[in-house]
């Protein structure tokens, strides 16, 4: 795999006080990394540090792509008398993105993440942060940098957001999130950096979370009521879309016991197939139309 960004031998402090040390890391292309730790442990720190931030200390930081694009998420997001594709578009013209090529990419974003143009002001916490994530890809990054994106969520803006993430990985973006919902590491994750006192203890792939063990199903013509009980069924794992077609992530082990299910409650199946990434057809944010996106 490409490697896309690596720290070597870093460390951080602020004044006398030590927050990283000695970290080694370093994430490729297409790689979701969940860094995990109890609070206090380093991982902003390292985030900062990864997406560019912050300088390290000591140690180095190396892009491995040139350019190298990288979207940050921050923990908060700040609820502004805006609608979502005016500060967008804001955001575009101060990134230097061009009016149309902005208003092409807010648009379908607005569209595939299901977003409502409302007042940034009268948004859920859900809605606000499905506005955060598209801030950060309106550059449409190599890399994703996110600081624990489940954090205040309730549980069904949770497994939208973890359908959005999914979508995000599927089309080939990097991700780096500090993560303490193990439905999300379990959902998302290749690897998994756990940082404790201001170093990682373990860093390693996750082996049950191959693609292959994990099925796409989609499907129409179920109610929402019908939708929302099978989230309870064994094996659902999270909702990449819950329009028509839904589109569902499923273990793999469960995935006839669910196909059944949603037959037996009058849904047609249209596809079903392995979760992959960088999938043939380009079917919603738009990568294919961006000339000199990293190679
Ligand atoms: N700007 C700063 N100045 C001084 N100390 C800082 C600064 N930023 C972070 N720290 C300290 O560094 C340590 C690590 O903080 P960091 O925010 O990276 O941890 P974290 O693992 O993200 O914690 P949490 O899960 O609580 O957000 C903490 O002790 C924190 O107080």
């Amino acid at each position: 795999m490409q490697k896309l960004l690596s720290l070597r031998e870093v460390g951080k402090r602020y004044g006398k006080t030590n927050v990283l040390s000695d970290v080694s890391w370093s994430i490729a292309r297409g790689e979701c990394v969940a860094i995990t730790g109890g609070n206090g442990a380093g991982k902003s720190t390292l985030l900062c540090l990864v997406a560019g931030l912050a300088n390290p200390s000591s140690g180095t930081r190396t892009e491995h792509v040139k350019p190298l694009i990288i979207g940050y998420v921050p923990d908060r997001f700040p609820p502004l008398r805006f609608r979502p594709s005016e500060y967008l578009r804001y955001i575009a013209r101060i990134q230097g993105i061009d009016k149309e090529t902005a208003v092409r990419r807010i648009d379908a974003m607005m569209n595939i993440f299901q977003l409502p143009d409302t007042m940034m002001n009268l948004c859920s916490k859900g809605m606000l942060q499905k506005v955060n994530v598209m801030q950060a890809l309106l550059r449409q990054p190599d890399l994703l940098v996110l600081d624990e994106p489940l954090s205040g969520l309730d549980e069904p803006s949770q497994l939208e957001m973890i359908g959005m993430l999914s979508e995000i990985k599927r089309q080939g973006t990097s991700i780096a999130m500090s993560v303490h919902e193990p439905l999300l590491i379990a959902s998302l994750a290749d690897r998994v950096t756990a940082v404790e006192g201001g170093a990682i203890t373990q860093d390693g792939i996750l082996a049950q979370q191959k693609e292959a063990a994990r099925m796409r199903l989609e499907f129409s013509r179920l109610r929402p009521d019908v939708m929302q009980q099978l989230e309870s069924r064994q094996g659902f794992l999270y909702w990449i879309s819950r329009g028509s077609p839904a589109v569902m992530v499923a273990a793999q082990p469960f995935t006839d016991e669910l196909l059944i299910e949603i037959l037996r409650c009058g849904g047609t199946i249209s596809r079903l197939e392995p979760l992959r990434k960088n999938p043939s057809v380009s079917d919603g944010l738009g990568y294919d139309d961006v000339p000199g996106r990293g190679a």
